[in-house]
């Protein structure tokens, strides 16, 4: 019997179970937060819960039965838990609660111990991995980044793997989207999978936190976990098995279904369940949990109580959970790796005073204690760089990787500069404050600096547009018609995407909103919604500009001129991600032109080395119609509201605060519901509203021809489409413009020194990297 409940921000799906008897079910009347939730595996696809319809973290719920009981107040569910002894009878299910991320599969499944799978299917990763032999990796995630094909490790992987095994604190700078997430989580991951078993508690202990992940946003946080579980969960399946990368949709789905499969070849029950990360005693053996804000208390304390060996959090909810948890607390004070994943970013949303409370948890006194023995104890685990290394990381100590893809070079020489000693400068920014904070037990941390100059990636082709701040909407119409796409535009206010979303909603965009005062669930949904349509277009502020890992966004349009450069460099790191190619457009208004030039002065730039995108100003007109329109709609529909609502707002207010409306106020009210001048006033307007929406529907209806075409003669015109039909590049939304990708039609640029010839050889700066789009 199945069913599901929901409570809150978390909503949870009770799963199939074997009817239990009444006789051996225990009726516990007990609600559904008292239930043994156990985390249930998601996609893996951003982590942001596709085909989930949005949620966030997903838990399920085994032997529990649903029964409905007659009280004098109706039908009341009760839940029916199994006691232990009836659960033993019934063939020892499976109790251990999994963690975060790891599927629920039964345990007669799940991989018992890493080493003996491997000799089960034998894996060569030096015929199948040529290039990441010369990393020390666990067997396991061998197989994981094969079965995800990421057969070449980025160059910013490559860098930080050998470093991070050798035990060396990093500060790691890359451009967006080229795989930091893996560069700080493989050796994490390794770390934890070769001493899983020296770590594992006792079955009733709590697991201690080992890694700490610290992340800005919440979807970040989500992001980052799911990244990690994804590759634990492939770290599982068997050899020969691949997760399809390229196509989000079906991608867990193949997986789970090539693993049955072999499942079945092999004598064994078919299972349709996707694999579950490796396992010991029944235990995953490395677990990851993201905490984030937004996710409900109860559900939160079940994820830490359950431990968790990498934790994901933001830091504002994890030092809100710290202060009531004095055991999370411990085990901060004694992580062996903390992670900051985009830094700068987490003092810009005013993380500042959480963060430095977590990082002084974290400070330690250097211990003189033997080497902890993790890297040269196993041998089959011993690459080159670990035997040549005289390093490592003393027990008792903590390892630290700073990653984003904008730090500045000031920074990075300061964090360098300094021994643990070093005092922070009078004057510095704030994140060289907090930096220097970090404890790194490197007077020298390693800085790996890999990101592009201007911090433009190379497959990135940056376009600019110069218009007035009134025809913005009208300019963006333009763009998405055009050049049709998964689109992410940018605002900077909250407002602004309240004011646009409707004008977009009556021109049948399909448009999302993104930004910081909508539920989480809400915000998860959207970003669902956004990436499972390939013309969604996403309004979002800057909570949308860093990390998020969305596949094939293909262009990010900045309405409003970012207020950093980094910002900028962010907000153009969701486009153009794994040597991907990316469109973005820069929208400037007179007004924000000298912003604009500082902005690109800071990155070491002039605006003129990007390209204008041409406009055709007659198809601009017929557009800047239909925008109007549907200002003038949104606008009275407002006024509509409003009327309503002021009145109700000014009653219930005096309501609330127990006093008497004045007479003449009362009577307005009552008049006005009555249905005198207000009504009236309504009523017209619901009138005119109606007609304009029936002007703009025919609007909509119209074609869009671009001028000298003929549409009843397709090969006459001083443009014939017919010709256009031939080539295959008839524009179905503009019709007599030609088909073409964003980007392709640029005008006028001052290309200059390194950009401007990567701009000719995209690869040129990636010799090393060509695995994504194979
Ligand atoms: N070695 C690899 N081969 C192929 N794809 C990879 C590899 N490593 C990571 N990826 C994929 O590349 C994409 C981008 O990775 P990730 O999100 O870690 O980038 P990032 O550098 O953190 O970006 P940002 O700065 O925007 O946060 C992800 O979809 C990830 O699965």
């Amino acid at each position: 019997m199945a069913a599901t409940s929901q409570k809150g921000s978390a909503k949870r799906k009770l799963s199939a179970t074997p009817l239990l008897s009444r006789k051996r079910a225990k009726l516990d009347n007990l609600t559904t937060d008292q239930l043994p939730w156990k985390a249930s595996s998601r996609p893996r696809e951003v982590g942001l819960g596709d085909a989930f319809d949005g949620l966030l973290e997903l838990e399920e719920v085994d032997n529990v039965e649903v029964v409905y009981e007659e009280t004098d107040a109706g039908k009341v569910v009760r839940f029916n838990v199994k006691d232990e002894d009836d659960q033993q009878a019934l063939g020892g299910i499976e109790q251990d609660q999994a963690v975060a991320g790891s599927s629920s599969a039964p345990a007669e499944e799940a991989v018992a111990d890493p080493s003996q799978s491997e000799k089960d299917t034998p894996f060569d990763s030096t015929k199948m991995l040529p290039k990441w032999h010369r990393f020390t990796l666990h067997p396991q995630l061998r197989r994981a980044l094969y079965a995800q094909r990421f057969t070449d490790p980025t160059p910013i992987q490559s860098e930080t793997l050998p470093l991070a095994m050798k035990g060396k604190d990093i500060v790691g700078v890359a451009e967006t989207g080229s795989g930091k997430t893996l560069a700080y989580g493989l050796p994490i991951l390794h770390h934890l999978l070769a001493h899983a078993s020296s770590h594992e508690p006792t079955s009733k202990q709590r697991r201690p936190v080992r890694a700490l992940i610290l992340a800005p946003t919440r979807e970040l946080a989500l992001q980052v976990s799911s990244h990690l579980n994804a590759c634990l969960s492939a770290a599982s399946l068997p050899f020969g098995t691949a997760v399809d990368n390229d196509n989000p949709q079906t991608k867990d789905v193949i997986a789970s279904e090539k693993y049955s499969k072999v499942k079945g070849k092999g004598k064994e029950k078919e299972k349709t369940s996707a694999p579950s990360a490796p396992k010991l005693n029944g235990r995953p053996l490395v677990s990851v949990a993201a905490v984030v804000g937004g996710m409900s208390l109860q559900k939160q304390r079940r994820i830490l109580s359950r431990g968790a060996d990498v934790l994901v959090a933001t830091p504002g909810r994890l030092w809100d959970i710290i202060q009531e948890d004095d055991e999370l607390a411990g085990q901060i004070e004694h992580l062996r790796f903390l992670v900051l994943d985009e830094a700068d970013r987490m003092i810009e949303t005013g993380h500042f005073a959480e963060m430095d409370n977590i990082l002084r948890l974290t400070l330690r006194q250097a211990k003189e204690d033997a080497v902890e023995s993790e890297f040269e104890a196993e041998p089959p685990l011993v690459a080159e760089e670990e035997e040549e290394s005289k390093e490592g990381v003393k027990a008792g100590e903590m390892q630290t990787f700073v990653f984003s893809a904008t730090l500045s070079k000031d920074l990075q020489r300061n964090l360098k500069r300094r021994g643990r000693s070093w005092k922070a400068k009078k004057g510095g920014s704030a994140l060289d404050d907090l930096l220097l904070k970090l404890d790194f037990r490197d007077s020298e941390p390693a800085v790996i600096d890999i990101s592009p100059a201007g911090g433009v990636v190379a497959t990135l082709k940056e376009s600019r547009v110069e218009c007035l701040t009134n025809d913005k909407d009208a300019y963006l119409y333009y763009v998405l018609l055009r050049y049709p796409g998964r689109t992410l535009v940018f605002l900077s206010s909250i407002d602004g995407i309240r004011r646009l979303l409707p004008i977009m909603e009556l021109l049948q965009i399909p448009a999302y909103a993104l930004h910081s005062q909508l539920e989480q669930r809400q915000r998860l949904k959207n970003l669902d919604r956004f990436k499972s349509n390939p013309r969604a277009v996403l309004l979002a502020t800057d909570v949308a500009a860093r990390g998020l890992d969305i596949p094939a966004v293909d262009h990010v349009i900045h309405y409003q001129v970012p207020r950093t450069a980094d910002a900028y460099v962010h907000r153009n790191g969701r486009t153009a991600r794994a040597m991907r190619r990316g469109f973005s457009l820069l929208m400037c208004a007179p007004d924000e032109r000298r912003v604009v030039k500082a902005l690109f002065g800071s990155l070491g730039r002039q605006v003129d080395e990007v390209q204008e995108m041409p406009v055709e100003l007659y198809m601009l007109d017929k557009l800047k119609a239909r925008v109007q329109l549907a200002r003038q709609i949104d606008i009275s529909q407002h006024k509509e509201k409003k009327e309503k609502h002021d009145k109700n707002w000014l009653r219930e207010a005096a309501e609330a605060m127990e006093i008497d409306l004045d007479s003449d106020m009362e009577s307005s009210i009552e008049n006005e519901q009555r249905g005198a001048p207000s009504k009236q006033k309504r009523r017209s307007i619901s009138t005119k509203v109606s007609a304009m929406k029936a002007e703009l529907k025919g609007l909509l209806a119209q074609p869009l021809v671009a001028r000298g075409i003929s549409t009843r003669y397709i090969t006459s015109g001083s443009v014939p489409i017919a010709d256009q039909l031939l080539a295959g590049e008839y524009n179905e939304t503009m019709v007599g413009l030609k088909r073409i990708e964003a980007g392709s039609d640029l005008i006028g640029t001052k290309k200059r020194g390194r950009r401007a010839k990567q701009e000719d050889n995209p690869t040129a700066q990636f010799d090393e990297w060509k695995g994504f789009e194979s």
